[in-house]
């Protein structure tokens, strides 16, 4: 579940007083995602989500997140768009969390991933990084190379709990992935969380799917732009088996390759940005399977699916291991 902060009616009468947004319809929670608190708001002028940011987001950075959506759609990209109260403020404060009402968005996410959603994902994704260029403020990747060793002496504790050995076995890992990290890779802004559960399609029934838009941008920062195609490879190009679907991450990487082209430097780096990737999702995982304490109602994602991941880039040679 995804609502954290309760929110009574008078304290959201009082909140939409504040918008032009017409006469309140519907409102509910929405029980998916886990960072933050989220509703669906229904009003005679259409359909928006608000948000209240949980504690995982920092307020100092909100302002950066809701200025490269808008700088995103003012690009053209589905995504949603902060909608400003009558005083031009976005973000406001609403049960004691910040809060920001969005456009909605129509489509839905993929719950199996099919080979048919792969190439379209590929090229929403390049259609994000070109969106980007132009927005000028930085957001360091505070969940990239530097963050993932003080993860791991966090996850010490408690790792071995969950299977003998995987602590040494991730210390081998991240040492090869720290040794090897690129630099010098084109960068920009990226989405860094992009999961089939933030990316929205339309026509799920036999034609080929389109995106609608992209959801969740409060993991965005400026960072390898490769890394964000590693990310996509491990989320969408893994089996429920956890095999690797090669025809999967060959339309992925083709169609982001056809609107971005890829250099040499990005093909040769993509099996250690997979290895980092990887590690990434599994510390974190990991440091939230440890952490949380029994009881709490939010579902924690299995970091066991992403060593599986980790153990399959760690034999891939070069970019062929990628079908190409
Ligand atoms: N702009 C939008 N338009 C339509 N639905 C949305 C929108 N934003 C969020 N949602 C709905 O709310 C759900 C949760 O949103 P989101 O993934 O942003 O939450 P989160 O708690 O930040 O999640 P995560 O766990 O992925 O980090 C989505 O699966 C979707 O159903
Ligand atoms: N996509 C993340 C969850 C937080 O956004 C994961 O699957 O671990």
């Amino acid at each position: 579940m995804a609502v954290y902060t309760e929110v009574t009616d008078e304290a959201l009468r009082l909140f939409l007083a504040e918008y032009d947004l017409g006469e309140l319809l519907a409102f509910r929670g929405i029980a998916e995602g886990v960072e933050n608190s989220n509703f669906a708001l229904k009003t005679s002028n259409g359909d928006f989500i608000l948000t209240l940011y949980e504690k995982r987001v920092d307020p100092a950075e909100l302002p950066w997140f809701l200025g490269l959506m808008r700088h995103l759609g003012a690009q053209g990209l589905s995504c949603p768009l902060p909608v400003a109260g009558r005083d031009g403020v976005a973000l406001r404060e609403l049960a004691g969390r910040p809060a920001a009402i969005c456009t909605f968005l129509p489509g839905v996410w993929p719950r199996r991933v099919r080979q048919e959603h792969c190439a379209p994902l590929g090229a929403a994704l390049a259609t994000l990084h070109a969106a980007g260029e132009g927005f000028r403020a930085e957001r360091p990747n505070t969940l990239g190379p530097r963050a993932w060793t003080p993860l791991l002496e966090r996850c010490r504790g408690g790792g071995d709990a969950l299977q003998p050995g995987l602590i040494a076995e991730l210390d081998g890992h991240l040492s090869g992935i720290l040794r090897d990290w690129p630099c010098g890779l084109p960068r920009g802004h990226i989405h860094a969380d992009l999961f089939p559960d933030n990316v929205f399609f339309l026509g799920t029934g036999r034609g080929s799917p389109v995106v609608s838009g992209l959801i969740d941008f409060y993991f965005a920062c400026t960072d390898f732009l490769a890394y964000d195609l590693a990310i996509c490879l491990n989320a969408w190009c893994f089996e429920p088996d956890l095999a690797f679907n090669v025809t999967k991450a060959r339309a992925m990487i083709s169609a982001y390759n056809a609107l971005r082209p890829l250099t040499p430097e990005e093909l040769d780096a993509l099996p250690v940005l997979c290895r980092g990737s990887a590690i990434r999702f599994l510390l974190t995982r990991l440091y939230d399977w440890t952490h949380t304490p029994p009881g709490a109602l939010v579902t924690r994602k299995d970091p066991l699916e992403y060593l599986k991941r980790l153990r399959f880039h760690a034999q891939a040679r070069d970019v062929a291991a990628y079908g190409l």
